[in-house]
């Protein structure tokens, strides 16, 4: 049996036979279950119409010759109501007028009977070779994800854990949710994820930085204007609520918000209704909110920056995202996620980092968060010659962290002060200063300092440190 129709063996392929011949049919279906495939017999060409308006195949085989609705004629049915699925037909004779017709209207193969097992199904297997390609990338990015993430947001710490939970569990609700996290942190993927698993996903996503507009426009932006409401607006303008009914409205930096705005903002939330500015007219929307800050929303709140009122309208559910370097468990998880994204874009192949460059991006501390580490990569692979990364491809203030001393030591100030001490205590400082990073996490410290895990317990122990 061919690699390919082992393939048939891991995902399964429905079938449908339509064949007024029964035995026949049974025969069919007989040898190809035995591949995998999950058959359905229709002995009659009504009855394999009606099977194709009802359920999913993904191969349709059908004999072309039989009395009221014929082969052609379940070809043109499953061409209209199932655009995807392959048919194949059967007939006595290559020769005959019609299989050419059947060929012209989108037959994917004819064979000719009596049938031969094995050329029965290599057609099957070929033609449903698309479909299997399909299910499987499905499948593998599924596994990714509910491994290490969901909807192309990554983590495998603790707190990504937490979040990715949450998203799970929020998700297809119509929930506010108010983000928090430092700048790079995910806001914004964190949101359209949100959308992304919602019932509004076949809805516009809208994103709009607060941030980014001067406050005379941001009023537009949001509700939209008509022609002549100010001096500049020529024309009207659709706001952004209005683009995002039925979907997701996603507030970047809500917190700059002026407070003016703030109140307009709160109305609109609470009756869900909006007014175009210079218009009389109130529109009702449906668009579910999801808000992001950098700030502190609730202090701000409590000093009078923020509106208490909007503040718990937008934190119905809040979820939180911790800058990287509170979760250095994710760096390996998100570098190699970065390498394969720029590698395939700039269609580059690369070994891999070397221990040393892998060392200085697990101990950097990563003030752009994951924006940043992501910069870096791509700016590793663009300055890369020999195919690997390496320290020689990290910027500046990276790669004092990965150079190698001629001992081994982690290079970068500071590290004077040892020289001339014991081995043994330039070894302890070092461990100390790597737990300290990992925040105590000896798996995480282990990988950093190059080393077993059972054997940086031992030494942990040796030099008693927590
Ligand atoms: N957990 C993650 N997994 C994979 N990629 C991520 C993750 N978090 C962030 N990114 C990527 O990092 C970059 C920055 O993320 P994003 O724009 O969502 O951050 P942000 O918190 O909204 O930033 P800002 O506050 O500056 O607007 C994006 O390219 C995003 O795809």
């Amino acid at each position: 049996m061919s690699d390919q129709q082992k393939d048939m063996f891991q995902i399964a392929i429905s079938v449908l036979i339509v064949d007024d011949d029964e035995a026949h049919a049974q025969a069919v279906a007989e040898s190809l279950r035995r591949v995998n495939c999950e058959c359905t017999i229709a002995n009659s060409g009504p009855k394999g119409a009606e099977l194709i308006e009802s359920q999913q195949f993904d191969v349709i085989i059908t004999d072309l010759k039989m009395d009221e609705v014929d082969g052609l004629a379940i070809l043109r049915k499953a061409k209209e109501e199932l655009p995807d699925a392959e048919v194949i037909v059967l007939t006595a004779h290559s020769s005959i007028p019609s299989v050419v017709t059947a060929m012209q209207g989108g037959a994917y193969t004819y064979l000719t009977k009596p049938l031969d097992i094995q050329e029965l199904r290599q057609s099957v297997d070929k033609a449903s070779s698309r479909i299997r390609l399909i299910r499987r990338n499905i499948s593998l990015a599924k596994g990714l994800d509910e491994r290490f993430g969901f909807e192309g947001v990554i983590g495998n710490s603790p707190s990504m854990h937490r979040v990715i939970e949450q998203l799970k569990n929020l998700a297809p609700t119509d929930t506010t949710v108010l983000i928090l996290g430092e700048s790079g942190t995910g806001k914004e993927l964190v949101a359209r994820a949100i959308h992304q698993n919602s019932p509004r996903k076949s809805k516009p996503f809208v994103p709009l930085n607060i941030s980014a507009l001067p406050e005379s426009i941001l009023e537009s932006e949001l509700f939209g204007h008509e022609a002549g409401a100010f001096t500049g607006a020529a024309t009207k303008r659709v706001g952004k609520f209005e683009y995002a009914n039925g979907g997701t409205l996603f507030l970047d930096e809500v917190g700059e918000m002026p407070a003016e705005t703030q109140i307009k903002l709160l109305r609109v939330l609470e009756e869900r209704k909006i007014t175009r500015l210079g218009s009389n007219d109130e529109k009702s929307i449906n668009v579910r909110l999801v808000a992001a800050t950098n700030a502190n929303l609730k202090s701000e709140m409590e000093e009078g920056a923020f509106r208490g009122d909007l503040y718990y309208r937008l934190s119905v559910v809040t979820i939180y995202l911790p800058p990287l370097r509170d979760r250095r468990e994710d760096i390996p998880l998100l570098i190699d996620h970065f390498l394969k994204e720029f590698c395939k874009r700039q269609g580059r192949e690369v070994e891999g980092l070397s221990r040393a460059a892998r060392q200085a991006l697990l101990s950097f501390d990563w003030p752009g968060n994951i924006r940043q580490l992501r910069n870096v990569i791509e700016g590793m692979l663009a300055l890369d010659m020999d195919g690997k990364l390496d320290v020689d491809d990290l910027p500046t203030e990276l790669a004092e962290l990965g150079g190698e001393s001629p001992d081994g030591l982690i290079g970068g100030s500071g590290t004077d002060m040892l020289i001339g001490r014991p081995l043994d205590e330039v070894e302890k400082y070092y461990i100390a200063r790597a737990l300290e990073l990992t925040g105590g996490k000896r798996e995480e410290t282990a990988v950093m300092l190059g080393m077993g895990e059972r054997t940086l317990y031992r030494k942990i122990k040796e030099y008693g440190l927590k």
